[in-house]
């Protein structure tokens, strides 16, 4: 297959990527190396990803001519598009920047693979935030995702129904993954697990969050290596779109999979790990949950994605992180000043 990977600097993308091109795919990537987090890791990504022959473009999704052109030159088969805002609690900082990628660049790159020829399948990144404050676990596809607890998770669940629109107008072979709070080697700073590690090996304090009434959060970690598994069992069954020029010709798939680990773990169990791996202890200030748009605990119920694709995860939290650990110290070393 020849695929167009956005976000392909990114921490999923910059995986995936490489798992395809490995396997004999052609992978062109496109990103626009924001500064979101460190934009020296997601150029250290792409160096990585040159280095195994991979080109990235240095552009944004939201710019339909360059993407037409990528499109006319390489025409993609598939589209695994993983460009996104992504964090859940900078969405109260930077509304905007949501929207502009999420909602604005998801339209345009959906405009673009309608008109072209061959019409591509799309693989692409929804989340679990989509299940909000649901209190039945584990999240199922076919639960309530109507009550988003924050912006993120509303530009995700709009997403679905946008992608949906597209797949019912114009016959876009459509696949939404729900992917629970992956972690691994090349993460994202941002996340909990990654500044925990930098703030744990700095002596820094970190601040953990828990609920009312001092009841532990919790999330259903999932390895990297996993989810990369299930981004390719989803492209590999995707199925082909039916419309080219922009006309339908008849049904194509709108497939929407859970991609979690089915064993959640508590935050403070998660830093017991970090600090065992470290063998440094952390300095824990637990702090109320602030109401800035974390949902209590997540566990995905992933039968559908086992069923159609065989997806099934192997790498526990514990083995993950030693892992995560090993890369992070080989890259960092223990000099902290680069992040
Ligand atoms: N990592 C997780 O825990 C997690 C969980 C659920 C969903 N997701 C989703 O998975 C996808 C990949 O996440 P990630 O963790 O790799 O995040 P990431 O931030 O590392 O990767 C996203 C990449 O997209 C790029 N990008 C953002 N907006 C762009 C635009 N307008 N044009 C071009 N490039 C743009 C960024 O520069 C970044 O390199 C995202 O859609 C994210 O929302 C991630
Ligand atoms: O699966 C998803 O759909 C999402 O996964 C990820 O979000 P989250 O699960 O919120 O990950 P992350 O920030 O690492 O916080 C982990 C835990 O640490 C807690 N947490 C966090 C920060 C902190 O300082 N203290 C703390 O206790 C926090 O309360 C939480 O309980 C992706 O970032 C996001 O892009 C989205 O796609």
């Amino acid at each position: 297959m020849s695929v167009l990977v956005t976000g392909a600097a990114g921490f999923v993308g910059s995986h995936v990527s490489l798992a395809l091109k490995k396997r004999g795919d052609g992978v062109v990537g496109i990103d626009n190396f924001n500064n979101y987090y460190d934009p020296s890791l997601k150029k250290a990504r792409k160096n990585l990803l040159n280095q195994n022959s991979i080109f990235i473009v240095d552009g944004d999704i939201n710019d339909s001519k360059l993407l037409v052109k990528l499109f006319d030159i390489a025409r993609f088969t598939h589209v695994m598009h993983l460009a996104a805002q992504a964090g859940v609690r900078y969405a109260m900082e930077n509304p905007g920047s949501y929207i502009h990628s999420n909602i604005a660049g998801l339209v345009t790159l959906l405009e673009v693979c309608k008109n072209s020829n061959p019409q591509p399948a799309i693989v692409w990144a929804s989340s679990s935030s989509v299940y909000g404050l649901n209190e039945k676990v584990p999240f199922s596809e076919s639960d309530r995702t109507d009550q988003p607890a924050s912006l993120y998770a509303a530009t995700k669940k709009a997403g679905e129904e946008i992608t949906h629109t597209y797949n019912h107008i114009y016959g876009l072979s459509i696949t939404g993954l729900r992917f629970f709070t992956v972690y691994g080697p090349w993460g994202r700073p941002d996340m909990a697990y990654f500044s925990f590690t930098r703030n744990i090996l700095q002596g820094k304090p970190i601040t953990v969050y828990r609920g009312k009434n001092r009841v532990d959060l919790a999330r259903d970690f999932t390895y990297i290596d996993d989810v990369v598994k299930g981004c390719i069992g989803s492209l590999d069954t995707s199925g082909k779109s039916t419309g080219s020029g922009g006309k339908k010709r008849g049904p194509a798939p709108y497939r929407i999979f859970n991609l979690g680990n089915t064993s959640p773990v508590t935050v403070p169990m998660m830093v017991a790990m970090l600090e065992k791996h470290l063998k440094v202890k952390a300095k824990k200030n637990f702090v109320v949950m602030p109401g800035n748009g974390d949902v209590p605990f997540t566990h995905a119920n992933i039968s559908s994605a086992r069923k159609e694709f065989g997806y099934k995860p192997t790498t526990d939290l514990q083995t993950g992180l030693k892992k995560f650990v090993k890369w992070y110290l080989s890259y960092y070393g223990y000099d902290q000043g680069k992040l």
